[in-house]
């Protein structure tokens, strides 16, 4: 019961932090609560049942049950040991403690440790989930991993189903030398009807689809890159919470090079992250950041040898996923704040813009063509 009363004094505090939920999340909350397919246990339903007093009817407002009414009495415990909390509070506390309990529909629970369940199946896009962590893991290593538009696609999806999952955070990394080669630059190609007005307009909108997935990705959001990474690959990391990154990884963002613009909010995050004057270097002249530059400039929260970096971080991640996840994500809220994200999403609208008028350009489309016909490579 002291167990109980701690867990919803917490709650109390953190709830402060976050008075979010609608009465339709509760009312959906509830309703899956009904659906549960696992028995929560007897902590989570009294749990369960104090907030859902509190949230409908406000403080408790009822006699103590007699001392041989055991279970009504910790019912009633919980109940009143929530005190004076606002009822949206514990409306949001509900929802939040449901939406721990429920996997959705492709997610899998956190599984025992040791068990790998994989959630999505895709060739190119592998998602497991194991330890808590659910791990994306972009799989062209002979394409060095470059990313195809059915593979934004299925990276956003991923990403959606692994806010709701009952994972702790979400781990990206690559198969193979590379984390990632970027763009397929064969996507310019391989637009159907061969228009290309046709391939910038739905390349902008998937694009930025992808990106605000990542504006909005509630879990820490962690990067592992275990080798060399290019254009998006690169960007999006402005967007990342920790990125843990190789000594044989390196930085490239050559997008002057193909006659195109930033993207990922990048204009964004790296002149916030590293200052203007070395962002401009990378995303105007290209320049190309070794692990050890970009760990100086902010962009990698630590690098690793190499033949350690696997085991090393794997121990930590597994560690940190662990700790309580409410506290995680709300600690992410108040750091990547809700007009914080307004603005990565106004960015990210501007910056798809910008690139759907860039690649009808005669810049890039003739970077592309070299890229093609073997002349070019970075
Ligand atoms: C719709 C949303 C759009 C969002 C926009 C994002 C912007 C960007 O991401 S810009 C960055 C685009 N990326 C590039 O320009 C990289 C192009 N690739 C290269 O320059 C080189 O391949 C490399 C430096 C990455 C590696 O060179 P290396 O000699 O070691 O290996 P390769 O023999 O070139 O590569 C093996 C194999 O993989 C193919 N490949 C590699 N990267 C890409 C790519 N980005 N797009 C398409 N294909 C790629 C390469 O062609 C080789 O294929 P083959 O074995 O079939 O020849």
């Amino acid at each position: 019961l002291l167990q109980v009363v701690r867990f919803l004094a917490a709650r109390v505090h953190l709830g402060r932090a976050t008075m979010r939920a609608s009465q339709k999340d509760f009312d959906n909350a509830v309703k899956q609560v009904k659906l549960l397919k696992e028995d929560p246990g007897n902590e989570v339903k009294v749990k369960l049942y104090a907030l859902y007093k509190q949230a409908t009817e406000g403080s408790c407002n009822v006699p103590k049950p007699g001392v041989f009414d055991f279970i009504n009495k910790v019912k009633w415990d919980a109940w009143n040991a929530l005190g004076s909390l606002p009822k949206e509070t514990a409306r949001q506390n509900y929802v939040d403690l449901v939406s721990s309990l429920i996997p959705s529909s492709e997610a899998s629970s956190r599984g025992e440790p040791g068990t790998q369940e994989k959630l999505l199946a895709s060739e190119d896009v592998v998602v497991t989930s194991e330890d808590g962590i659910t791990k994306i893991v972009f799989n062209r290593p002979t394409k060095k991993n470059a990313i195809t538009t059915q593979m934004y696609q299925e990276i956003t999806q991923a990403l959606k189903t692994a806010s709701k999952d009952n994972s702790a955070m979400t781990v990206f990394t690559g198969n193979g030398d590379y984390y990632s080669s970027g763009n397929d630059l064969t996507n310019f190609t391989s637009t159907p009807s061969g228009n290309i007005e046709e391939f910038a307009k739905r390349g902008a909108d998937i694009l930025r689809d992808f990106v605000d997935t990542f504006i909005d990705f509630p879990k820490p959001l962690v990067a592992v890159v275990n080798g060399p990474a290019v254009g998006i690959s690169v960007t999006t990391l402005g967007l990342f919470d920790v990125v843990y990154a190789s000594d044989k990884a390196t930085f490239h963002t050559p997008f002057s090079h193909l006659g195109q613009t930033p993207e990922a909010c990048s204009s964004y995050t790296f002149p916030k992250i590293m200052g203007p004057a070395k962002a401009n270097e990378m995303l105007i002249f290209g320049k190309k950041l070794t692990a050890g530059e970009a760990y100086a400039q902010g962009l990698v929260t630590e690098v690793f040898p190499d033949s350690t970096l696997q085991k090393e971080v794997w121990a930590r991640l597994k560690a940190y996923a662990k700790l309580p996840p409410n506290a995680m994500r709300i600690s992410k809220s108040l750091i990547k704040s809700s007009s914080e994200r307004e603005k990565l999403h106004a960015v990210n609208a501007e910056e798809c813009t910008t690139l759907q008028a860039r690649w009808l350009s005669e810049e890039c489309i003739g970077a592309v063509t070299s890229f093609m016909s073997r002349k070019a490579k970075l």
